[in-house]
């Protein structure tokens, strides 16, 4: 049932009510964040921060997974306390999202040098000794999250490493300000508003009708095959970046193509993953690697392909890695591609 249906599920309706209004309330709570620093402000009071120490999490490892524990306002005010820092630069603190019942969450980076704060520098194993956990690189841990933590800690990391990134004004060289929230940085000589940023990536699975096209880049773990991606080039549509993407990387001319997800992308900094289906046309599969993009790239038949998803269920990065071939992990949308493409016979032939 969509969180959208209107007169087709009367018998659901107070249901469908209920989760409409929810999230709606969410929306409009986070949005008036973002536009009143006082409101945020006060948000703060009540609200919980997720911790970071120079763009890496704090976790707690918890058997085989790890967990992202969050700190209240008094909790953290007493650490930087204990640790003879500067209360202010929980102001530097950035907005990633709030909880049905309204509770703010903030992500906060300790590590990275604070413009409110003299005393920038805070020790980070005397830090996850106060905290109990681990600053662990994203990358490293981002398959042992749950989905929500994983797409939660993303979007913080990804914030985080934007206002780093955008301390000054490209105009006048000036320092800029961001707003409360950190939805967006002001420079204060001339106005001009930044907004953080995604870059657009088309990510295709090609198929010839039976096999599905997978590659590698020499930087992937070692036997790891997935969909081919792309970053879209100013002026193109989706439609165009897939086509150029495939026949720069493959030599392969698209017949058809398909959108059907997307994903924020953190690594290596934020991208829009927009993941479509294509077909070639028969008899056109004959594929030219491109080297200077790919180091190997071939067609794999439904059952290598079936055969693999059911391996990477059960095998840690590491282990799989003992594989000549293993695909991305589930979280990744080159994962979900793969999986549709089994799971759906119809992704093999589009229609026109
Ligand atoms: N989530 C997933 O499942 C998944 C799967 C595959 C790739 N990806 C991501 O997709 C991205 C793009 O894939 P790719 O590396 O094959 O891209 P690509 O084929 O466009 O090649 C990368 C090259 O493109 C150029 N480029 C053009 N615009 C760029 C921009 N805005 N930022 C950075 N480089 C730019 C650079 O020269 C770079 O070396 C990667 O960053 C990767 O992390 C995600
Ligand atoms: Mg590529």
């Amino acid at each position: 049932m969509s969180l959208f249906c209107g007169t087709a599920c009367r018998r659901k309706s107070f249901l469908c009510y209920r989760l409409l209004s929810t999230f709606v309330t969410k929306t409009r709570y986070l949005f008036e964040l973002k536009e009143d620093d006082d409101a945020c402000k006060k948000a703060q009071q009540t609200g919980a921060f997720y911790l970071f120490h120079s763009l890496a999490p704090l976790l707690q490892k918890s058997e085989h997974q790890y967990l992202a524990p969050k700190h209240s306002l008094l909790e953290l005010e007493r650490l930087l306390g204990k640790l003879g820092q500067d209360t202010q630069r929980i102001e530097d603190s950035v907005l990633i999202g709030c909880s049905e019942q309204q509770e703010a969450w903030f992500a906060l980076d300790l590590g990275l040098n604070s413009s409110s704060s003299i005393n920038a520098s805070l020790q980070k194993s005397e830090m996850e000794k106060e905290l109990k956990g681990s600053f662990i690189e994203l990358r490293k841990a981002l398959f042992q999250l749950n989905v929500k933590d994983a797409s939660l800690l993303s979007t913080a990391q990804a914030l985080l490493h934007w206002h780093g990134a955008h301390q000054f004004c490209s105009r006048s060289g000036q320092p800029t300000k961001k707003n409360m929230a950190g939805s967006k940085r002001m420079c204060p000589s001339n106005e001009i508003i930044y907004y953080p940023q995604m870059a657009p990536v088309v990510i295709t699975l090609v198929s010839d009708g039976t096999r599905c096209l997978l590659a590698r880049q020499s930087s992937f773990p070692k036997g790891m095959y997935s969909a081919l991606a792309g970053f879209c080039d100013i002026g193109e549509s989706v439609e165009e970046a897939v086509r150029r993407e495939v026949a720069e990387e493959v030599g392969l001319e698209v017949e058809r193509l398909k959108y059907t997800a997307s994903q924020h992308w953190p690594f290596p900094n934020s991208s829009l993953m927009i993941a479509c289906h294509a077909t070639v046309k028969p008899g056109q599969t004959e594929i030219q690697v491109n080297l200077r993009e790919l180091e190997a790239a071939a067609w794999f038949s439904y059952d290598e392909v079936a055969t693999a998803l059911r391996r990477n269920k059960r095998y840690t990065q590491q282990q799989s890695e003992a594989f000549a071939f293993w695909l991305p992990p589930k979280l990744a949308i080159a994962h979900q591609l793969i999986k549709e493409w089994v799971e759906k016979p119809t992704c093999s032939t589009l229609p026109v």
